[in-house]
């Protein structure tokens, strides 16, 4: 039961998840409903007001480094450190995650390989498209084999084709008993590619358990909008329609 509270604000109140070893679970939920804000308590980036994670049996919270350990994690607003070269800020993960050097530098020829970085690994990554920062982002979040993955929108900004391919590497290793968490707008991917899904709204768990127990016959998109009522027809911003008018 994760609760964040900003000042008078819940960002997250009493949410609760549970994960299972090669699952697939989808965090959606509108702007604001405070997914990241539960995707970074649960990595141990932000410490909750209540609550407790723990990992494979490890508090994320009083054994920080062994969970980090476990936790792979591409956060919200990506800080990396760009003026490494993408070869560079792989060693780097690896290394600061227990992995052996000569471990890192096969994972990193494979990981370049998997996400289609193999010719920008030596630019730096302040150069890279915001799709290849999300890319190298997200293969460095896997170089220590983690046994879940904790994925802030990981397909924002990438092109449809490279989607595929993160899909494809996702999905082997859920195949591989690894765990996806993930946050994303595009509901239609979340259908596609999950078998469990939480959804959140102003901070709050409203629905959650599969993927088709949640939609209930539906396309998940028809049953989010039936829930969270955003289809509701805006009123206002009718001087935007009379742009050429002065007044
Ligand atoms: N550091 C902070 N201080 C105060 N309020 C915060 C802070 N971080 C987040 N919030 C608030 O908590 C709420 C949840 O934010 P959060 O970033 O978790 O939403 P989200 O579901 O990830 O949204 P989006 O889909 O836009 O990324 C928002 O109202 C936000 O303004």
């Amino acid at each position: 039961m994760l609760t964040k509270i900003y000042g008078s604000l819940v960002a997250a109140n009493e949410v609760s998840m549970e994960v299972h070893a090669g699952s697939f679970t989808g965090v959606v939920g509108p702007n604001g409903a405070g997914k990241t804000t539960t995707l970074s308590m649960i990595t141990g980036l932000l410490r909750p007001t209540s609550g407790r994670v723990t990992v494979s049996g490890v508090d994320v919270w009083s054994d920080g480094p062994a969970a980090k350990r476990l936790i792979g994690t591409l956060p919200d607003r990506l800080r990396l450190f760009d003026r490494l070269t993408g070869a560079q800020l792989l060693y780097y993960s690896g290394v600061l995650h227990g992995v052996s050097a000569a471990a890192v530098s096969q994972r990193s020829a494979e990981l370049a390989e998997a996400f289609g970085l193999e010719s920008a690994l030596g630019r730096l990554v302040s150069d890279y498209s915001a799709g290849m920062q999300k890319k190298i982002a997200l293969a460095c979040s896997m170089i220590h084999a983690p046994e879940v993955l904790v994925l802030d929108e990981p397909f924002e900004a990438i092109d449809p084709v490279s989607a595929s391919n993160v899909t494809e590497i996702l999905e082997k290793y859920v195949g591989g008993g690894g765990s996806v968490v993930m946050s994303s707008h595009s509901l239609d991917l979340i259908q596609r590619i999950c078998d469990h899904v939480t959804i959140i709204v102003d901070g709050s768990v409203i629905a959650q358990g599969t993927v088709d127990a949640v939609r209930d016959g539906m396309s998940l998109e028809e049953r989010f909008v039936a829930l969270t009522g955003t289809s509701e027809s805006k009123k206002g911003l009718e001087w935007l329609h009379g742009f050429s008018d002065s007044a």
